[in-house]
């Protein structure tokens, strides 16, 4: 089974390319929306945020925009959310590995937010970098009910620019030429990975992924 990593900076179209493979028929992990599970009502992570960040917890599920200010404006409380919250995230996306193998999947997607910054790309045999200019990136950021400046600068600085991300990307795919251009280009590429599937091999320096 392929293994393709899809990554790229906050607003540069994870999402939207996700749901793009989705309907391509790609079955795809989405980490953002496994974190998200983990702090809604019932989540395991509900319980130690709670006691770590004492007050985000309100009605049993996690505030999602009062924690981000909290973290994306310090580095080292954003450090301690994450030591709970990607073991857990990792356990969802093994299982997710684990589900897909047993159908004998060919290719599948893992949507990694992090996937450079936290070196996810050795569970990789290929990366697929979205982007976009960043005056779009910041103009699609800024829209969303919350986002304030200071936590949209908080957010970036706590990830690879982009520069580096499409550098080490096996694809780049824009996102700011229309949504007909990347479904395009996500199906040119998913075309050349299946045709490369005999001799694809995770590279040298990479681990196979989850076994
Ligand atoms: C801080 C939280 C509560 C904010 O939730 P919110 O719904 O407002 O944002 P959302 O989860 O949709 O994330 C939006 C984007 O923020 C960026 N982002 C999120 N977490 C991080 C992080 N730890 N480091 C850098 N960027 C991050 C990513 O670009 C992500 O796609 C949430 O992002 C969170 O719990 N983050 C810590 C867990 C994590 O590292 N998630 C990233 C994928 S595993
Ligand atoms: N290919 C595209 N063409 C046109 N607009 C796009 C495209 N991809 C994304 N967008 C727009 O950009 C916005 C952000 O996209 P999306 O939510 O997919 O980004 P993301 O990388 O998942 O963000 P985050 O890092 O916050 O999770 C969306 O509102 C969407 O409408």
């Amino acid at each position: 089974m392929i293994v393709v990593g899809l990554t790229g900076s906050i607003g540069m179209g994870k999402s939207t390319s996700a749901a793009m493979l989705r309907r391509m028929g790609v079955p795809v992990h989405d980490s953002d929306a496994a974190v998200h599970r983990l702090l809604a009502r019932g989540g395991a992570a509900v319980a130690p945020i709670d006691q770590a960040f004492p007050g985000v917890v309100k009605d049993g599920a996690v505030d999602r925009q009062a924690l981000g200010r909290i973290v994306f404006a310090d580095p080292a409380r954003l450090r301690q959310l994450e030591a709970i919250v990607h073991p857990l995230v990792r356990r969802s996306s093994r299982a997710f590995l684990q589900r897909q193998r047993r159908r004998r999947v060919p290719i599948i997607v893992l949507d990694i937010p992090l996937l450079y910054e936290k070196g996810n790309e050795r569970y990789c045999h290929q990366v697929i970098v979205v982007t976009a200019p960043p005056f779009l990136q910041r103009q699609r950021v800024m829209r969303r009910r919350g986002m304030t400046e200071e936590k949209f600068r908080g957010t970036l600085a706590q990830q690879t620019p982009d520069a580096e991300k499409r550098r080490r990307a096996d694809w780049v795919v824009p996102t700011g030429l229309g949504r007909s251009f990347t479904w395009h280009r996500l199906a040119a590429v998913m075309q050349q990975v299946r045709s490369s599937i005999g001799a694809m091999r995770c590279p040298a320096d990479r681990k196979r992924p989850h076994a």
